[in-house]
């Protein structure tokens, strides 16, 4: 038998048929989806702070697909609602029907409903479709007051509790819900919330917010007793969608828990973190929402290399005006300054290439452990083998003398702050190494421009090595290694990085001046004759 043959011809207007045939045909059963599918119906709030809005966003930050269907229209802000559209029952039907036709929804939360003939539409549906998670968030009146709810609706909407899993009042709708008066201390809230478990089988949310003291607190009241979820109150106006927020979030998370407490519990925290960061998102002039992203600090941000390599445009426009870097380019720099450099600059290497190695050590990835490892063999193998010929060449110097260099005091400070970088973490350990690529890359590119015809330069070898592709290449694999590390840390963490990295820039530059400027420290025994390298 054809497809053909069984399936409805889809209309070109109208509604889609919601026959069993093209519900069938969701090819969506198979390998299991990589992210819960959860649904939103609810109202809008074109700020963004509540209602749909704020459930896409919850849905978001835990990880789920969000989907919305619209009972309302809403005019409002973080100051109010101003006016209510409410396209009409027949209508949510039909965006119910689009959704759940199509897609496989794992869990759904119901927010404002509007009125009556909106709740007995969910109501059917639910009779339907039965996602396996039904929250409902018994939205009847908003923070500011406003009635969200038609007087009349209250009844079918007891009726919609009675058919969802967990339902999430504050201590005025909880008192709606049971026709009672609103309690005002925690322990009367709790006698209500077992009264409503008991009388419509749903587990009960009951949410603290509108308590006053220190904590606000939530409990979850079921068939297992009372589980409280206690969390300091935070001191903030910005609480608008509060509710909308935490209900979303439990939804998303649950068909990835095991029971509702774990759900609540997660989602609990995520809102207190939320809460906290919501002040400074600065939308609106009311009460403002929750950061629903508080938890995600760094995302968005550009990449950490690009940043700090902004953050070093003054030390990197001092290194390429430096007389140190000038006479490099141009060949005039004395071959016992150019020798006290390379000296320094190989007892540098032998460190530097230690903290690589420290780097390989703590990468999380076989590519960036064997990038570093490399890196560190490289660093010993040619950068310090340019120096040693050198050394060799113009002071004399066999391998051992130049391995026994001392360090100079400013190669000292800036060994052991790469080293005590690399006592931090990994992203920090890199941060700290990239300042020597990036700015050894650009003026190796600067120098190239600068120098012109290397041939014949005293100090082609040098500028060649730095100016050469392949050490950008190398710079470029490195920044990307950066970027990668940073993107998973913490605000505090990728200061910390972007701190390493500005230090580093400027050791950068006191390297390059200790060639000029260094009171009495020892320099080889570099000819007076150098020739070129
Ligand atoms: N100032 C606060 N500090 C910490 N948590 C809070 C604060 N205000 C509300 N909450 C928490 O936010 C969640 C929502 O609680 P609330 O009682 O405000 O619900 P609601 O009135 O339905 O919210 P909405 O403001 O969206 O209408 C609960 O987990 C509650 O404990
Ligand atoms: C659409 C909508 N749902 C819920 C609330 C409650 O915060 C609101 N303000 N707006």
């Amino acid at each position: 038998m054809s497809l053909a043959a069984t399936t409805p011809a889809l209309p070109t207007t109208g509604p889609v048929p919601a026959s069993e045939e093209v519900r069938g045909r969701a090819p969506q059963q198979g390998a299991g989806p990589s992210r819960p599918r959860v649904l939103s119906i609810a109202g809008t709030d074109p700020t963004g702070g509540a209602g749909i809005q704020a459930d896409l966003k919850a849905f978001a930050a835990h990880g789920a697909y969000g989907m919305a269907v619209t009972t309302a229209l809403v005019a409002q802000n973080t100051h109010g609602v101003r006016s209510v559209h409410v396209p009409g029952a027949e209508f949510l039907t039909e965006q119910l029907d689009a959704v759940s036709d199509d897609v496989v929804i794992d869990a759904v939360k119901i927010g404002m409903v509007a009125d009556e003939a909106n709740a007995r539409v969910i109501a059917t549906w639910l009779g339907r479709v039965r996602p396996p998670f039904v929250v409902l968030d018994p939205v009847m009146v908003a923070t500011s007051g406003h009635r969200l709810l038609d007087e009349g609706a209250e009844q079918a909407v007891r009726d919609l509790v009675a058919l969802a899993d967990l339902v999430t009042p504050n201590l005025p709708e909880l008192a709606v819900l049971l026709g009672e008066p609103a309690a005002t201390t925690w322990p009367d809230a709790l006698a209500q919330a077992r009264r409503l478990h008991a009388a419509s089988g749903a587990v009960v949310l009951l949410k603290g917010g509108h308590l006053t003291g220190e904590e606000s607190p939530d409990a979850l009241v079921g068939p297992d007793g009372v589980t409280t979820f206690s969390a300091p109150r935070v001191d903030t106006v910005h609480t608008h969608g509060t509710g909308c927020s935490l209900s979303a979030a439990v939804a998303a998370l649950r068909p990835r828990r095991d029971d509702w407490v774990g759900a609540v519990r997660d989602a609990k925290t995520w809102l207190t973190g939320a809460l906290r960061a919501g002040g400074v998102l600065a939308v609106g002039t009311g009460h403002g929402p929750v950061d629903h992203l508080a938890h995600l600090p760094t995302l968005g941000l550009r990449a950490f290399s690009e940043e700090a390599w902004e953050r070093i445009a003054g030390w990197r426009e001092a290194v390429e005006g430096m007389g140190f870097v000038r006479a490099l380019a141009d060949g005039s720099l004395a071959a016992e300054d150019f020798g006290f450099y390379l000296a320094q600059d190989a007892a540098y290497l032998a460190e530097y290439a230690r903290v690589l190695s420290r780097a390989s050590l703590l990468a999380p990835t076989p590519e960036a452990r064997q990038f570093f490892a490399g890196a560190a063999v490289e660093s010993l193998e040619v950068e310090q083998a340019l120096h040693r010929d050198w050394l060799g060449e113009h002071a004399g110097m066999d391998r051992g003398a130049v391995e026994d260099v001392d360090p100079s005091p400013v190669t000292a400070a800036y060994t052991n702050h790469l080293h005590a970088a690399s006592n931090g973490s990994y992203a920090e350990t890199v941060a700290a190494l990239l300042p020597c690529y990036r700015l050894y890359a650009h003026i190796g590119d600067v120098l190239v421009r600068r120098a012109g015809d290397l041939r014949g330069h005293l100090y082609a070898r040098w500028i060649a090595l730095y100016g050469d592709p392949s050490f950008a290449e190398a710079t470029r694999t490195a920044c990307a290694f950066a970027d990668e590390a940073a993107r998973w840390v913490s605000p505090a963490e990728r200061e910390r990085m972007l701190r390493a990295f500005e230090l580093s820039a400027m050791h950068e530059y006191l390297f390059f001046e200790q060639g000029l400027v260094r009171p009495g420290w020892p320099v080889p025994p570099v000819g007076r004759q150098a020739a070129q390298v």
